[in-house]
């Protein structure tokens, strides 16, 4: 009982943040800057080099495709999946996207800049109809 307040705020701090992330514009800068303060904070910029980060996202990659696996076709929008497989899935998806912009920025490539880029070349590649 004594500890159930110091349980309770890290939840309450979290819920208020993702009340607040919902009316964000979210840009690949500010989840970088957001990114570094991170590692920073914990001395882990030393592990996070190109391998080890490319790594880690394809385990997450991996933890991704858990979530797909053996339930056959899946339709778009995910009609009938409950509201908590959508939140793992959510989770996962930001996983592979949080290392591949820590990747990216310890390889030292522009990935928004790259990204432009390749949608530039792919319209080239393959003219509308
Ligand atoms: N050295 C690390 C470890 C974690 N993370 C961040 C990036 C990911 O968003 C998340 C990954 O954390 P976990 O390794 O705990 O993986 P999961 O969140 O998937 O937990 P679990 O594997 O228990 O489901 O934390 C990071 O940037 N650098």
């Amino acid at each position: 009982m004594a500890n159930m307040g110091a349980d309770e705020e890290p939840e309450k701090q979290i819920q208020k943040e993702e009340e607040e992330n919902k009316v964000m514009d979210v840009s690949l800068n500010l989840l970088s800057l957001k990114l570094k303060e991170f590692a920073k904070a914990r001395d882990w910029k030393e592990y996070h080099t190109p391998r080890n980060l490319l790594l880690a996202m394809v385990a997450e990659v991996g933890e991704l495709s858990e979530i797909f696996m053996w339930r056959g076709e899946v339709g778009r929008g995910l009609q009938d999946w409950e509201e908590a497989e959508k939140e793992h899935l959510g989770e996962e998806l930001a996983d592979v996207l949080l290392y591949l912009i820590q990747l990216s920025d310890a390889c030292e490539v522009d990935l928004g800049g790259a990204a432009l880029n390749k949608i530039s070349k792919n319209a080239l590649k393959y003219p509308p109809k």
